[in-house]
């Protein structure tokens, strides 16, 4: 072990640490090999499925021993949640970020450069990461041997061929290049990177392979049924609200019969998240579905005021009863209706259903956002609407983006890095469209190959063992679906049906494309 960075020598007791300031009972599965891996001083890179728990392969690393652990995070909703909770439970944490008061700052700074910091993590966004002088302050505590490793959360940022690319993650290489002698470990995390995306962290970052350890978890989560709904030729907004108003109502019956109706409303409500594309649309649809007596719904979009966000998000993750309607009892559902600025960070444990009122523009997005679903381990489902129409929509406006983008002009490496960015968009919805128009594959398998688990396993990444399963082509296979979608339940034929309902005019995609 390495005793520049004040590691200690004997191996420490990751449980202590565990239960008495995390105030955790028990490590998830795959989470102690990570955390390991980590405190071993190893650079790790780390796919898992949202909800894992990754911000604990840092966060605990890092209060053990001396030495300053940086986190960059690329929201600052993110890094405030993660620094509150924290506090919480008594880490010292710090952040820097461009809300950061400027006499706070130079208490951070003083105490980082201090020989002996007191901080043990300090979370940072990729922009502070470019500024010389903060450089110049890493360059100072590393030489006095107390910068104990870095943490890059959302690594997939670092990428063009990602969903969310920032083009300062890319001037993360920097720390490798810099940072020398001994290197500073690095551990980069992700839950949704593709093959492409991941090589780029390995390369961009500069990890060393030769010691890099590799973990992954599959990235469809198990406990989400995952179904598309196909809607019919010349459906409109209200058969769909119908369709959906059908199946909460399914939901709730399935409840009142299962506890009966007095104990139901006592429990706390079913909580949901429908995804929208555009504001208006957010407005709209909470407000038809706030006509029902058991939904509680509300919009949230970026045009909602800081405050107003932060108010509707924590009544929506109170988990409390809902207030009744005109004396009647309190609302069965409790239901965010909100564009994508919903998304990163989100950790309500309690959400029992994602749906997207419009196939997502990307793939990583999408399992981003189901991901919000089932985060306590317990059963949840995804429901994506899809039509032909809304595909080619979202096709034509993507196309769209495309030639306004070679149009606008500018530096040719800025317009050819977004023109990759955006070829990488285009590959991502393509997947979308092969996910939700696929009748002949689970949709928990379709996941994992969209994802490139498969070469992960071959990569030599480690993955928690209750996963590992001989799948259909020999392979190991993360678990089984057991029914969990809607291709495992209906089968290739009840698919088809419900599929050819949809626009006859309209070519499924996936069959030009051999997929399936
Ligand atoms: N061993 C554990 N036991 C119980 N709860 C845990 C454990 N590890 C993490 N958690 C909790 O799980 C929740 C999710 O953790 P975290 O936010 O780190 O997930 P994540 O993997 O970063 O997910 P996402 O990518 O969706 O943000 C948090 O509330 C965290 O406190």
């Amino acid at each position: 072990m390495d005793k520049r960075r004040g590691l200690p020598q004997r191996k420490p007791d990751l449980e202590f640490y565990l239960h008495r300031v995390f105030r955790k009972k028990s490590f998830r599965p795959l989470q102690r090999e990570v955390i390991s891996a980590v405190v071993e001083g190893h650079d790790v890179f780390l796919q898992a499925s949202t909800s894992f728990g990754k911000s604990l392969c840092f966060q605990l690393p890092a209060v053990i021993g001396t030495g300053l652990t940086i986190v960059i995070c690329p929201l600052l909703a993110l890094m405030m949640d993660q620094v509150n909770a924290l506090q919480a439970i008594g880490v010292a944490v710090s952040t820097i970020n461009s809300n950061t008061p400027l006499a706070e700052r130079r208490l951070i700074l003083d105490d980082m450069l201090s020989g002996h910091p007191c901080t043990r993590l300090l979370y940072v966004t990729p922009e502070l990461c470019q500024t010389d002088s903060f450089r110049r302050n890493l360059q100072v505590i590393h030489r006095q041997e107390q910068l104990q490793r870095i943490a890059i959360d959302e690594a997939h940022c670092i990428s063009e061929w990602g969903h969310d690319f920032r083009p300062a993650y890319q001037e993360l290489r920097w720390f490798k290049q810099n940072l020398t002698n001994p290197p500073v470990p690095i551990t980069a995390l992700t839950a949704t990177a593709t093959p492409r995306v991941r090589s780029d962290i390995i390369n961009i970052l500069g990890l060393d392979t030769t010691q890099l350890r590799l973990f992954n978890t599959p990235s469809a989560r198990p406990n989400i049924h995952y179904e598309v709904r196909y809607l019919q030729e010349y459906s409109d907004d209200e058969d769909q609200l119908r369709n959906l108003l059908k199946w909460l109502n399914a939901i709730q019956s399935r409840r009142t019969a299962r506890i009966g109706a007095e104990a139901a409303t006592k429990l706390p409500p079913i909580s949901g998240i429908i995804y929208v594309g555009l504001r208006a649309m957010s407005e709209k649809l909470a407000a038809e579905l706030s006509r029902e007596s058991n939904i509680a719904a509300v919009a949230y979009h970026a045009g909602l005021a800081a405050q107003e966000r932060t108010r509707i998000q924590a009544l929506w993750t109170s988990s409390k009863p809902c207030e009744s309607k005109d004396g009647k009892p309190s609302p069965t559902f409790s239901i965010i209706v909100a564009t994508n600025a919903f998304g990163m960070g989100i950790d309500n444990s309690h959400v029992r259903f994602v749906v997207h009122w419009t196939p997502p523009r990307s793939f990583e997005g999408f399992v981003q956002e189901s991901g919000r679903a089932g985060r306590d381990g317990r059963a949840a489902a995804s429901l994506v609407y899809y039509s032909p129409q809304e595909r080619d929509r979202i096709g034509d406006r993507l196309s769209r983006d495309a030639e306004n983008l070679k149009n606008r002009g500018g530096p040719k490496p800025h317009v050819e890095s977004q023109l990759k960015n955006h070829a990488a968009r285009l590959e991502s919805f393509q997947k979308v469209i092969r996910y939700c128009e696929s009748i002949t594959k689970c949709r928990h398998d379709m996941i994992k190959d969209l994802f490139g688990d498969f070469e992960l396993e071959e990569m030599g990444s480690q993955r928690p063992p209750s996963s590992q399963a001989m799948d259909s082509r020999g392979g190991m296979s993360s678990s089984p679906c057991d029914f969990a979608c809607d291709f495992c339940k209906e089968g290739r034929g009840g698919l088809a049906k419900r599929q050819a309902k949809m626009a006859p005019d309209y070519m499924m995609q996936v069959m030009y494309e051999g997929y399936d």
